[in-house]
């Protein structure tokens, strides 16, 4: 290719990449062959050392199979030709069969390949613990599809809905679209700079809500109806399930051309991972319109490699096939991928976490029932552990699935409980109301009013008036 050429095609390549990301990735962990270290302990492989500096390695993997009572171990990598775990392994599988009109047919001129079912074995080979599925999670979801945010009303409404006991011992926060400001002015008639200084000395609890608006917002019919599609675009994860193990042996083995049946509407693509046996042929290609990403892991093509696992993650709508392999027996575990959650928006979602084990659960029962506790009722403000981007209000939307660590363990606890939460942005306006005192003094407007000072975030929670598990 010329170079006038390459610098042609390189920004429409980039342009590709930033549109529509790839659809297959793949890569290779080497083995560690000798994995006790002086002690005699297994070193925790690819955990070593801080970070980005862990090297991705693998133990050897152990496949164990054959019916109960009567199970086989077989490790990898072995020498193919003489191990009898390995021969054996061969001739435990049966002919696979592929999907095609509905049906499930074997037709060895198209698929020439044996298997094992799930059930018929077990690996310790593990795609989370070797980093696979962080990788194919962060690259191959689908690009990030901005929608335009709705804007933010800014006006305040004129009057406050509802009243406040006048024993209430902790701030009332979260009325959406009313202001702390107006809150207080209003309740207790006095300057809110006093009633914050008066009432609050811990300067992360300054508090004014004068973004409630926007949590109402977010709330507002419009968004939501957006708000999982927002957050299906551009945070989901991967979850992995383990579906067959596959032996392709030359000389004729192969899969041509085809796209995989997916298990259910969030399947959206598929792992396979190559095991150390010696092949040679049965290279992997998936085709998306028209870019084709080739795999190809036989012995000639990793001559002089360590023995390594390889690897290779495609979308579900890529056709793909196994080219003939001439030699040997390809050995691949097939893994269905879905869309999950993923890490980092599961907080209040369906989980398998018990919040009764948490530790916050019982002391906030023991609270709540506490005979001398907000006996008239009441709410409790509670400050919470992290910082998180409640200008921004694109990732606002994925409050409070964001929230991480102890206010994660709130949020569960308060859940599990039935107790109401609610969110509230807090902000620091030291510097408005200084500026406001100004523009009091100097007669200047201030049309904006805005401020970027957002710190921390308070859970109200209405208490004792809740019934509580018995
Ligand atoms: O083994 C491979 O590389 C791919 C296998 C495959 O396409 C399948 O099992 O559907
Ligand atoms: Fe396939």
């Amino acid at each position: 290719m010329s170079g006038q050429q390459s610098l042609d095609t390189f920004p429409a390549a980039l342009e590709d990449a930033y549109n529509k990301g790839t659809s297959a990735c793949g890569g290779r962990i080497p083995i560690l062959l000798d994995t006790k270290d002086a002690s005699g302990h297994d070193p925790e492989v690819g955990t070593q050392v801080s970070d980005h500096d862990q090297i991705i390695a693998t133990k050897p993997v152990t496949i164990r199979y054959g019916p109960p009572g009567q199970g086989q171990v077989l490790m990898l990598p072995t020498d193919t030709s003489t191990d009898t775990a390995f021969t054996s392994l061969i001739s435990s599988c049966e002919p696979a069969a592929f999907g095609r009109g509905g049906e499930n047919v074997y037709d060895e001129q198209y698929r020439k390949a044996t298997k094992l079912d799930v059930s018929d074995r077990c690996t310790d080979f593990c795609p989370y613990q070797t980093g696979i599925i962080d990788i194919v999670s962060q690259l191959l979801m689908p690009p990030v599809k901005q929608k335009s945010v709705v804007p933010v009303p800014v006006t305040q409404p004129a009057t406050l809905p509802g009243h406040i006991e006048p024993n209430t011992r902790a701030l009332h926060v979260a009325l959406a679209g009313y202001t702390i400001l107006q809150l207080y002015e209003q309740m207790f008639g006095r300057n809110l700079e006093k009633v914050l200084e008066h009432r609050l000395s811990d300067p992360d609890l300054v508090l004014l809500d004068i973004r409630a608006e926007a949590s109402a917002h977010a709330r507002a019919e419009n968004v939501s109806d957006n708000t999982d599609v927002e957050i299906e675009s551009t945070t989901l994860g991967i979850r992995a399930e383990l579906c067959k193990l596959n032996i392709y042996s030359g000389p004729s083995g192969r899969f041509k051309a085809h796209v995989d049946t997916p298990r259910s509407e969030t399947q959206i693509g598929s792992l396979v991972i190559c095991l150390p046996s010696e092949s040679e042929g049965g290279k992997l290609s998936a085709t998306h319109q028209e870019n084709t990403v080739e795999f190809d892991w036989s012995r000639s093509s990793s001559a002089n490699q360590t023995p390594s696992i390889h690897w290779a993650a495609f979308y579900s709508d890529c056709s793909h096939e196994v080219q003939e392999v001439t030699a040997g027996h390809r050995v691949t575990l097939t893994y269905n991928l879905y869309a999950s959650r993923g890490s980092g928006l599961l907080a209040g979602g369906q989980h398998s976490m018990d919040a009764t084990r948490l530790p916050l659960y019982q002391p906030l029962i023991d609270l709540l029932q506490c005979r001398t506790f907000m006996t008239t009722g009441g709410r409790v403000a509670i400050g919470l552990a992290h910082a998180y981007p409640y200008t921004h209000g694109l990732l606002y939307c994925n409050m409070p699935r964001a929230l991480k660590g102890a206010d994660m363990m709130l949020y569960e606890t308060l859940l599990r409980l039935k107790l109401d939460g609610e969110f509230v942005r807090v902000m620091d306006l030291t510097e408005e109301l200084t500026e406001q005192r100004m523009n009091e003094r100097y007669g200047l407007d201030d049309s904006d009013g805005e401020t970027d000072g957002v710190n921390k975030i308070v859970s109200s929670f209405a208490s004792h008036s809740q019934r509580l598990p018995d």
